[in-house]
């Protein structure tokens, strides 16, 4: 199986501080699921954002997409996000625009014209519960109403990657459950899945989900998935009812 991510030697430091990441070598592959976990400070935040192109390594080699990210020119760099879905820990909404607007934005910067929009936006806001808060503006929602935003947004236009930081960290345990399962119709889409967290009862809800743990700045691999790829049978999963997901998922 062809990966769609590889990380050679890694290495992280921000200005002239001591390395934050170290030697991480790992390969993601298509259609996979991934949690990151370990301490805080650790690490998770920094090797997200090597994945999603916000920070370039100090060291070492990344691909991604069969393309050499470390040398990418940075005219190129807007064409690469877009196919990265990101769930902020600290949500960045647009804060002039509404939660319909923040959740229509990868839809219209991928063209969608506005009347084949309304439908999938309004859907995947009643997916998370904000229905009725469609028109407001992030300031004016909660920090949990932010992050299920946020997390809509991400997943609505299906990434080939969703990156995301936290994402339940601020939803109660059945809300965190119901946005893990928008994240495995994702998956089940083909996009490949890289969740970091804290929360260990969401570790034992996904079948198949790998494990990435980070110990202060280095990575171990617990169930042995980043050395041996998950053969195709593995992901073998009956198909779930698809039944009640937004249509874009389905
Ligand atoms: N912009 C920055 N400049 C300097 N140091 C930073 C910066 N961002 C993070 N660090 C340092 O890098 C290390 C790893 O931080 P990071 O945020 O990646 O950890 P984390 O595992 O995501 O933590 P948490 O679970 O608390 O969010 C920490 O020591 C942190 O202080």
């Amino acid at each position: 199986m062809q990966e769609i991510v590889t990380f050679d030697n890694v290495g992280l430091r921000y200005g002239t501080g001591n390395e934050v990441l170290s030697d991480i070598s790992f390969r993601l592959f298509p259609g996979s699921f991934y949690f990151l976990t370990g301490a805080s400070g650790a690490g998770k935040t920094s090797l997200l954002k090597l994945l999603y192109l916000a920070q370039r390594p100090s060291r070492g080699v990344i691909h991604m997409f069969d393309t050499d990210i470390v040398t990418l020119t940075r005219d190129r760099l807007p064409g690469f996000r877009r196919r990265i879905g990101v769930v902020f820990q600290d949500f960045r909404l647009v804060p002039h625009l509404s939660a319909f607007d923040n959740v229509a934005l990868p839809l219209r910067v991928a063209g969608v014209v506005e009347q084949d929009l309304q439908g999938p936006v309004r859907e995947m806001l009643d997916w998370v519960g904000l229905d009725d808060r469609a028109d407001a503006r992030p300031a004016t929602l909660s920090g949990g109403e932010q992050q299920r935003v946020a997390i809509a947004r991400a997943v609505i236009a299906r990434p080939e990657i969703l990156v995301a930081d936290e994402p339940t960290g601020n939803v109660d345990p059945d809300m965190a459950l119901r946005l893990l399962k928008l994240f495995e119709a994702l998956n089940r889409l083909g996009t490949t899945v890289v969740v970091a967290t804290h929360d260990v009862h969401l570790l034992s809800q996904v079948r198949d989900a790998h494990m990435m743990r980070l110990n202060r700045g280095a990575l171990s691999d617990p169930t042995g998935a980043l050395r041996n790829p998950p053969r195709p049978s593995d992901r073998d999963i009956p198909a779930a009812d698809p039944g009640g997901l937004p249509e874009a998922l389905q």
